[in-house]
């Protein structure tokens, strides 16, 4: 059953989805000790991240990463890495363990090992992953045409994170895959613009999941809740 948040404006929305996320990493750091949130990049988290990095949070035993990664230096403003150290791990959030999906490595596969052994040090499965929609209908680095969207999609997929290249994808990509986050205790869609509302309305629709991938999150057992704001 899906649940769709709906807000007047970027602020409430920020505000809530920050609510909401804190809620679902200090439930887990009182069970575990420790905690950990993939958030997605883009241009729409900026005030999300401004809002949760000022949560009274115990930062220190949370870990965060990305959902998917533009293989770029962190220079680059293409960089979700770079969003996140920005907006998110400012004020007390500065504590928080951050592990990057990109390294210096020339391609995605040559940097993977590297990047999975980091992401050995957090808590699994995600205490809860924020995930974002092109508008082409993709989510995380699942891109219609992705060169290895059927393995990402895949239900029994093993790996974790993989490699992407996408003719809409710009750079090659790295991406968690599919069950890593639909295994997370909680999962969000951030949605905002009057763009992207009948981009979600198609995405609800019957249709291939390959045309729009972020189909395969909408339609999952346990469905995202979305947060939208025109
Ligand atoms: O390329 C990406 O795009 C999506 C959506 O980004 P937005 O700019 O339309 O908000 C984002 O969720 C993903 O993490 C990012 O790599």
């Amino acid at each position: 059953m899906l649940s769709m948040h709906v807000f007047a404006d970027g602020a409430a929305l920020a505000a809530a989805l920050a609510d909401f996320v804190a809620s679902k990493l200090a439930a887990r750091v009182a069970r575990d000790g420790g905690a950990s949130l993939a958030v997605s990049g883009g241009r729409t988290p900026t005030r999300f991240f401004e809002a949760l990095s000022a949560r009274d949070l115990p930062w220190s035993k949370i870990g965060i990463t990305l959902v998917d990664e533009r293989w770029v230096r962190e220079t680059s403003d293409r960089s979700n890495a770079r969003l996140v150290r920005e907006h998110l791990l400012k004020g007390p959030a500065a504590a928080a363990r951050f592990v990057a999906l990109a390294n210096d490595a020339p391609t995605p596969e040559d940097g993977l090992f590297a990047i999975n052994e980091a992401l050995e040090d957090l808590y699994w499965p995600l205490a809860c992953a924020v995930l974002g929609m092109g508008e082409d209908g993709h989510t995380a680095s699942f891109f219609p045409g992705g060169d290895r969207l059927a393995e990402v999609l895949d239900p029994e997929a093993t790996l974790g994170l993989m490699p992407m290249r996408a003719p809409g994808a710009g750079e090659p990509r790295i991406t968690l895959t599919l069950p890593v986050l639909l295994a997370a205790d909680a999962l969000a869609l951030h949605i905002e613009g009057e763009g992207k509302r009948p981009v979600l309305q198609a995405a609800l629709a019957d249709g291939p999941v390959e045309e729009m991938p972020v189909r395969a999150v909408l339609r999952a057992p346990r469905p995202p809740d979305i947060f939208w704001c025109p």
